[in-house]
């Protein structure tokens, strides 16, 4: 883990005199040893070995050849006998400029995990693979084989061809050239062995994708709050000065339009802009009002295809694309003239990547902006709580845009209470309150939107007569019933059985399934409205590439009135004709034991009512409940994010939380339940010798079973570290994780600034 390097160490006395100056090159590697390795650069390679391209090496006592990335290339005093020497440099491109390379080290060094795994994260797999190219064989003449071309003898075919070539003026391959010659490749096989023509090797893209822009949209005019959000926003872009603003403007405030022509300064001054949205937010409706005011844009997707994913990696890197939509790792677009960089719907959890390396893209895009002297621009209508405090400690510049445009009003939000008396409410997952506004929305010719954050038909399986429950066998949850096939399904591990007929335990036939899902909720919807259009998206419909986009069609175009969904519902979609929405059970995180539960249960509210509401017909919104005091969604009723975080914000303190302390939590699992526990008991207790050492005031919480605490046969455990001092609390870490070796029978993971606590 320690980023240490072997061959800096000082040579022995009786060996100063034989130092030599030498350019070397300190290369790392994606897999095996973590340190740096320094090698010589001979000087044949001298012109391509370049910091930020692959190197081939030799390794080992074999001498095996490895590929590795090359972060720094320099003259350096040298025993040269002790070094061995590059054996190829790989890439004929750079693949990280200087910035990059020093983003990746800090992220190694900041999420504590190996360089190399972190440039492999960076640079996409589909252009390490060069997918979309392939070597060509280019012949030309050389001058002085031009020249004495008519005195040369040669045989006819060899002839021709070599006169064919050096009139053409153009490089040929050599099937092409045989074609024009009219021979075979045995002549010009002759040539090339004579030395007559000159080779050269070079990779060609052969993929080529339709960019056409969309139509045209001109810019709109600016209400009071964007134009003053704008003019805080393009101080720091004309002064090229880095400086992160958190644009807090309440759902439908037109944020994209600030966005929008924040880059448009930026694209005047030559630069490049980087947009960072939550994957499900890259909807139709974003591609189009992106497209349809830059012409030259690169949208970054998960459906894309790895030649497609070069192409566009390229076109930006070649500095010809001024703007860069895309979901996360889009932070890694190899822009050479960075101007500015903006996350939307900043608070998001999917800017936070769940596997190695574990970085979120809002610090990231912090780092990089910083480095770059570019501006970072952070919007949402419910900011995380980490921006947010950082506008009150004066870190981060506070712009508010506290009303809709167009001066339409916040949707009038009420709460269903689920506690009082069935009969008032009706049965099914539609209350009574809620069916009567859903009636009127149709008669009205409005159209609504449904939320359930939990998909499926029935969320769990239970016998009536013994209460035995099923679950998965391997992570030990309830199975969720889905209707198509008839199946039992782990929302953790995929597992899949057949529906029970009857109860595993006891036989007994009356066997019950309890709990909606959407798909209930949808089958409730279309019995209780017969004719009306409903749509479902949650990810089992979502499945095939483009079913989003049809789905979000059929509701814009109007043919669907209902559309039912999961999250991917709630944020983003700006639809004028939707006057009502009904969260079906606002519920369903609020009891998570994990400290943003409150945070996140206040955010998805608020998102997903700030759906309606965004036209001349106005909107209201449903909220079923059996907490409807709960101050997260009392909050969100009330559109109070300045009321939730107050009430928020001291609880985080007092107990040491994120955003007031820093927290790194450290996962184990194993076959049993006693290993992954007790290396963690460990790791604790040397965690605690460590903090002594460093004076580091170090809270613990755990070892103890996580909340998941069984996934795909194997227990897991969890330790939360917490201190207010970051640093330190990284260091210690990594001091104990370099020394600790896990049994075999553990996997153990380290997250840093964790976000997912289950
Ligand atoms: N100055 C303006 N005048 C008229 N309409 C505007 C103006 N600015 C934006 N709009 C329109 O207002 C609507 C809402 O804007 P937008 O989707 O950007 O809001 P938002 O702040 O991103 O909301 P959310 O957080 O809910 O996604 C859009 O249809 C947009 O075209
Ligand atoms: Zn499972």
């Amino acid at each position: 883990m320690k980023q240490q390097d072997l061959f800096n160490t000082a040579p022995a006395p009786w060996e100063v005199d034989d130092l030599v100056s030498h350019v070397v090159a300190k290369i790392v590697f994606s897999t095996g040893p973590q340190q740096p390795f320094d090698y010589l650069v001979p000087e044949n390679l001298a012109p391509v070995a370049v910091a930020g391209r692959r190197m081939r090496v030799p390794f080992g006592r074999g001498d095996r050849l490895v590929q590795g990335y090359c972060v720094e290339v320099g003259a350096k005093q040298v025993l040269p006998n002790k070094l061995k020497s590059i054996h190829e440099v790989v890439d004929d491109v750079t693949l990280l400029s200087r910035t990059m390379l020093g983003l990746t080290r800090w992220m190694a060094e900041y999420y504590l995990c190996p360089w190399g795994q972190v440039l492999e994260a960076v640079v996409p797999a589909a252009v390490r693979g060069n997918a979309g190219t392939r070597e060509v064989t280019l012949l030309t003449v050389p001058r002085e084989t031009a020249m004495q071309l008519a005195t040369l003898k040669l045989p006819p075919k060899q002839h021709a061809a070599l006169t064919i070539l050096a009139a053409a003026g153009k490089a040929f391959t050599p099937p092409e050239l045989a074609q024009a010659a009219g021979c075979t490749l045995a002549p010009i096989m002759a040539l090339r062995k004579k030395k007559l023509v000159h080779v050269e090797v070079r990779r060609v893209s052969f993929a080529h994708f339709d960019d056409t822009p969309a139509e045209a949209e001109p810019s709109k005019q600016l209400n009071e709050d964007q134009a003053a959000a704008l003019k805080t926003i393009l101080h720091a872009v004309d002064e090229e000065r880095h400086q992160t603003v958190l644009l807090h403007g309440v759902t439908g405030s037109g944020k994209t339009e600030v966005y929008l022509q924040a880059i448009d300064r930026v694209v005047a001054a030559g630069k490049q802009a980087i947009v960072l949205v939550p994957e499900i937010s890259l909807t139709p409706q974003t591609k189009q009002r992106f497209r349809a005011r830059f012409s030259q844009i690169a949208l970054l997707h998960s459906h894309m295809n790895d030649v497609e994913r070069h192409w566009q990696w390229k076109r930006i890197a070649s500095g010809h694309i001024p703007v860069v939509v895309g979901a996360r790792s889009a932070i890694f677009a190899p822009t050479p003239r960075l101007g500015m960089i903006i996350l939307d719907e900043e608070h998001d959890s999917s800017f936070k990547q769940d596997s190695s390396p574990r970085y979120h893209a809002r610090d990231v895009a912090a780092w990089r902006a910083e480095s770059e002297n570019a501006p970072l621009i952070l919007g949402s209508a419910t900011p995380s709580l980490e921006s947010w405090r950082q506008t009150q400690t004066g870190a981060i510049t506070l712009v508010s845009m506290p009303r809709r445009v167009n001066n339409y009003p916040l949707p009038d939000v009420k709460t269903v209470d689920l506690r009082v008396d069935r009969k008032s409410i009706g049965r099914g997952a539609i209350s009574r309150p809620l069916y009567q506004a859903m009636r009127r929305t149709i008669e009205e010719d409005g159209q609504m939107i449904l939320l359930l954050n939990r998909r499926g038909y029935a969320t769990h399986i239970q016998c009536p007569a013994c209460g035995e429950k099923v679950v998965c066998p391997e992570c030990e949850i309830a199975l969720t019933h889905h209707l198509a096939d008839n199946m039992a399904i782990c929302h953790y591990c995929d597992y899949r059985q057949a529906a029970p007929k009857s109860c595993p335990s006891c036989g007994f036939t009356g066997i019950h399934f309890f709990g909606y899902g959407t798909q209930k909720l949808e089958a409730e919807v279309k019995a209780r409205f017969p004719g009306v259009e409903c749509l479902r998206m949650d990810s089992d419909t979502m499945k095939k590439p483009g079913s989003h986009e049809a789905a979000l069609e059929r509701f814009r175009c109007g043919d669907a009135k209902i559309l039912v969904g999961t999250q991917m519902i709630a944020k983003g979609l700006d639809f004028p004709n939707v006057t009502l929405v009904g969260v079906i059970n606002a519920d369903t995180a609020l009891h998570f034991p994990d400290v943003r539960a409150g945070e996140r249960t206040f955010q998805l509210i608020t998102q997903v009512a700030g759906r309606t509401g965004r036209g001349h017909k106005g909107g209201q919104v449903l909220v079923q409940t059996l907490s409807p005091d709960h101050p997260a969604i009392e909050a969100a009723a009330r559109h109070d994010y300045t009321l939730f975080a107050g009430r928020e914000l001291p609880f985080r303190e007092k107990f040491l939380f994120s955003p007031f302390a820093k927290m790194v939590r450290l996962v184990a699992r194993g076959e049993t339940a006693a290993a992954p526990e007790a290396f963690l008991d460990e790791f604790a207790k040397q965690l605690q010798k460590v903090a002594i050492q460093l004076e580091l005031e170090l809270h613990l919480q755990g070892p103890a079973a996580a909340p998941i605490e069984k996934l795909r046969g194997q227990y897991r455990f969890h330790l939360l570290l917490k201190s207010l001092d970051g640093e330190k609390l990284r260091k210690a870490v990594q001091m104990v994780a370099v020394k600790t070796k896990s049994p075999d029978e553990v996997i153990w993971t380290i997250d840093v600034d964790p976000v997912d606590m289950m």
